[in-house]
């Protein structure tokens, strides 16, 4: 297992692969009207290396959640870029870059996110279908690589919030990703499962050669990451050493 290396945000492994991964430049934010208005990202930037394990950490409203939707496709910055796997997502129109998060991007969030009435399986089997893969998709390897092979006919009311978790890690690695965004995946997670949860994202990551963002408060996981950085104020910076 890799130990944590605290290094300036960007600073890691940038210029070293340009073009794959996730690289963000000067990115700007601002939400919100009038008074209320706030800078949720002031000058980011960032690059996570394909099979890179980063870990966003930092106190609530620091702006870690705009960060992800960035990253995602799911909101534009002010001002700056984002690129992803070598496109920049601001030159893609609303269609494309729908189809373009649907085929590059991966998504985890807190509780798994499944859909109530689908099996394990076909979970992994629709959203290889939304995203145009093989008609002849087979779910079994990605559930067998997660351990959830045994459980592909269970409902996610069939299972424990880590198998949970762990159908949420196999579908969001469907389309091949080479992203994946990881919201406090371990909030419902007690100690155990959540160590676990989080090394087989460390795992998949490498295994995959996937780039994955992981915002967490969840202190104990944070030694199953390559790299941590830490959000204050819309600003990424050096973290507090990890305990
Ligand atoms: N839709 C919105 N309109 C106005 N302000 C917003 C909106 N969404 C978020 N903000 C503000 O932007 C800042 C960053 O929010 P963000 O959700 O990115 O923080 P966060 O670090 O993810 O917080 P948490 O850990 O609580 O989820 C905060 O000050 C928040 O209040």
């Amino acid at each position: 297992m890799t130990n944590p290396t605290l290094s300036a945000a960007g600073a890691g492994l940038a210029g070293t692969h340009l073009g794959t991964g996730l690289s963000i430049r000067h990115a700007v934010m601002e939400l919100g009207d009038g008074d209320t208005r706030v800078r949720a990202l002031d000058d980011v930037s960032l690059d996570v290396a394909p099979g890179e394990f980063l870990a966003i950490v930092g106190p609530s409203g620091s702006g870690k959640s705009s960060l992800l939707a960035i990253a995602g496709a799911l909101a534009s910055p002010d001002s700056g870029t984002v690129t992803v796997n070598g496109q920049d997502l601001s030159r893609l129109s609303q269609g494309k870059r729908a189809a373009f998060r649907l085929a590059n991007i991966g998504f985890v969030f807190q509780s798994g996110n499944l859909i109530p009435a689908l099996t394990a399986a076909d979970q992994l089997r629709l959203v290889n279908r939304l995203a145009g893969g093989p008609k002849r998709f087979d779910p079994m390897a990605l559930l067998d690589s997660v351990g959830m092979a045994h459980r592909a006919a269970n409902r996610p009311g069939q299972l424990s919030g880590g198998e949970r978790q762990r159908v949420g890690i196999a579908r969001a690695l469907v389309s091949g990703a080479k992203l994946l965004l990881v919201d406090e995946p371990t909030a419902s997670l007690d100690r155990a499962r959540s160590r676990e949860v989080v090394e087989l994202l460390a795992r998949q990551s490498r295994e995959h050669g996937v780039a994955t963002v992981m915002v967490t408060h969840d202190h104990d996981v944070l030694g199953h990451c390559d790299r941590i950085v830490e959000m204050v104020d819309g600003r990424l910076g050096l973290p507090a050493p990890v305990s």
